[in-house]
């Protein structure tokens, strides 16, 4: 049986990173960047396309796992009566080359341990050539290559297409593998020690840890996100991935499978929100220089996403040899969403920047410049429909949501001018504009008979994106719409208390809300959202009491995918993901770490 979306953790070295299953399996791992074919693709198919398991001979699932406090250093354990045995699993910071090191220790009694190793490049198609040099299993196919060697050696064979081998460890003894990938031209990459590399690798976590400056409830459950929010960033540009995966499924079976390797600018700029609330401004200068980077050029070239150093195309394709997660076809590779027009972009990148500007991050002469001309661009396309920001294929709308930001965009350039004097702009022009919007959405986005906000104008939908109203500082969270609102959507969007993105109703036919078929779980970033905007509204016992539910749904290793499903009480989508992470801090940070209301 393929295991659950929960059933895994993640461990990475800032470029890549890998999913380890809790029966000691690695089923994914794409290199030697997060957006690289996998050379082991079992999450979206089967052992034959990739995998490499370390295990007592004949065990299952482990019997305890966890990450070393504050580190990306996993543990995974199997006790019997008299026996137990751990495997520790990491990637280290990066040298040259990507390395996985994994770590056998006998814990008591004799365990007998098997590590079985498929490598299948190129998303689990290519069976590579073995050979042996130097100590080293070295697998080559095409462009890639990937040594496997062990300290001390143990003895390796090769049988179906898989490399084994078979060992025993007493208490205290340790074998560790280690496995780097390298362009398959180049000769053998230099060797890390094993010891070395973990020892560096709890260091360096746990010194990156410590600089978290929130000290309040659920603690380890923020630091936890934090950490993948770090191992979601591409240290060598500061882009940050919306998930570790590709296509893992919205609904089992169905075919809302999408390619989160890439940089969304609002999945990115929220992260970077939570990151520099917690005190880590390198990461958030690294990121804002990676979006000047990305966005340069003509602002109507704005792209909703970019590659991880910032490439313009990203096209959508689908490989149709792996049978998907648990047969959720098709696996796609690449994301067309990046064609969008999605207009709350615009809104999320001019309140960013104000945040990075107010968090006394050195400003850049270009910053200003850039965020000129994206008003003015704005200011000439605001009034057009979008795809808005749940990415839908549908026709384009006037979503609420967009609107709202569109207004956002126009605020934040407003108030960064009145706040500095030495920047000169269109100040009478852009509040003139942030009222007309004002007026718009208030007109046309508002029910007036449900008092509620809708999903987009003149529409009975609604939409959890319009919990952000009060957060974005569009109505005050007193404001009668915007309790109805949060009312609304709390009688009619949840579902056992979490947030669905839109409404149900229509999920099962062709012709949903977003012109998908099939159907999906409760988002969650929504239902943080939710909590947020309950906390905004007064309602602080509710908010803590969704929150606490929400940590419930972490897996044992605190890792959320990007939806769950409440009634088959699981993780749906992409995992590890940004998003729900981000939401689980900003959360934290409401009710927690500022202003108590309610
Ligand atoms: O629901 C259809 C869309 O789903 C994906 O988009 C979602 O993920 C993005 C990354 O986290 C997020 O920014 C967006 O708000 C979500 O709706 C997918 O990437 C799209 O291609 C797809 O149309």
């Amino acid at each position: 049986m393929h295991p659950r979306i929960e059933d895994y953790a993640l461990i990475g070295d800032h470029q890549t990173a890998a999913l380890v299953s809790n029966r000691g399996s690695i089923d994914w791992l794409c290199l030697p960047r997060f957006d690289s074919a996998a050379c082991f693709a079992a999450l979206l198919g089967t052992e034959e396309n990739g995998h490499w398991r370390i295990a007592p001979t004949g065990a299952g699932t482990c019997t305890r796992r966890a990450y070393r406090k504050d580190t990306l250093v996993l543990d995974t354990e199997w006790e019997t009566d008299d026996r137990a045995v751990r495997v520790t699993d990491l990637m280290p910071q990066r040298d040259r080359a990507p390395d996985v090191v994994r770590v056998v220790e006998g814990l008591a009694g004799r365990v007998t341990v098997r590590s079985t190793i498929r490598l299948r490049f190129d998303y689990g198609s290519a069976v590579p050539w073995m050979r042996r040099s130097d100590g080293h299993r070295v697998a080559v196919a095409g462009p890639d290559s990937v040594w496997l060697r062990s300290e001390p050696e143990v003895r390796t064979w090769s049988e179906d297409r898989a490399t084994y081998a078979e060992f025993t460890v007493e208490p205290g003894e340790k074998v560790a593998f280690v496995l780097t990938w390298h362009p398959s031209h180049e000769p053998r990459p230099r060797l890390v020690d094993p010891y070395e590399s973990l020892r560096t690798s709890v260091h360096d976590w746990r010194a990156w840890a410590a600089h978290c400056r929130y000290d309040g409830p659920y603690r380890d459950e923020v630091v936890r996100s934090l950490i993948t929010l770090k191992a979601l960033t591409y240290e060598p540009t500061g882009g940050i991935v919306a998930a570790a995966t590709t296509s893992l499924p919205e609904e089992i079976g169905g075919v809302r499978n999408w390619d989160y390797r890439h940089c969304w600018l609002r999945d990115s700029t929220l992260t970077l929100g939570a990151l520099l609330a917690c005190g880590y401004q390198q990461e958030a200068e690294a990121w804002r220089d990676w979006l000047l980077r990305a966005v340069a050029g003509d602002p109507a070239d704005l792209r909703i996403m970019y590659g991880l150093a910032g490439e313009r195309r990203l096209p959508e394709y689908e490989l149709p040899w792996l049978a998907g997660y648990e047969n959720s076809r098709p696996v796609r590779i690449g994301n067309d969403a990046i064609q969008q027009r999605q207009l709350d972009v615009y809104g999320e990148v001019m309140d960013s920047l104000t945040l990075s500007r107010r968090s006394g991050l050195p400003a850049k002469p270009q910053m200003w410049r850039m965020q000129c001309t994206l008003m003015e661009y704005l200011r000439s396309v605001w009034r057009e429909p979008d795809e808005g920001l749940w990415e839908v294929r549908g026709p384009r709308r006037h979503f609420t949501h967009s609107k709202v930001m569109s207004w956002a965009a126009a605020d934040r350039a407003v108030r960064t001018l009145e706040d500095d004097p030495e920047l000169s702009g269109d100040l009478d022009g852009w509040r003139a504009l942030r009222d007309e919007i004002h007026r718009e959405v208030c007109a046309r986005g508002y029910d007036a008979e449900r008092n509620t906000f809708t999903q987009s104008y003149g529409s009975r939908e609604l939409d959890a994106s319009l919990l952000l109203i009060p957060r974005m500082g569009f109505l005050p969270p007193d404001d009668p719409r915007v309790v109805g609102t949060v009312d609304a959507i709390r009688e009619e969007l949840c579902h056992d208390g979490f947030v669905r993105r839109y409404s149900a109703d229509h999920l099962s036919s062709t012709a949903s809300v977003d012109g998908l078929p099939g159907s999906e779980g409760t988002f969650l970033v929504c239902s943080f959202w939710l909590a947020d905007a309950l906390h905004l509204t007064g309602r602080t016992k509710e908010a803590r009491e969704l929150f606490e539910r929400l940590l419930g749904l972490t897996n044992d290793v605190g890792l959320l995918a990007e939806e769950y499903d409440p009634v088959a009480g699981r993780q749906l989508g992409n995992f590890p993901q940004a998003f729900s992470h981000v939401g689980l801090v900003g959360t934290a940070l409401a009710l927690f770490d500022g202003d108590e209301a309610g």
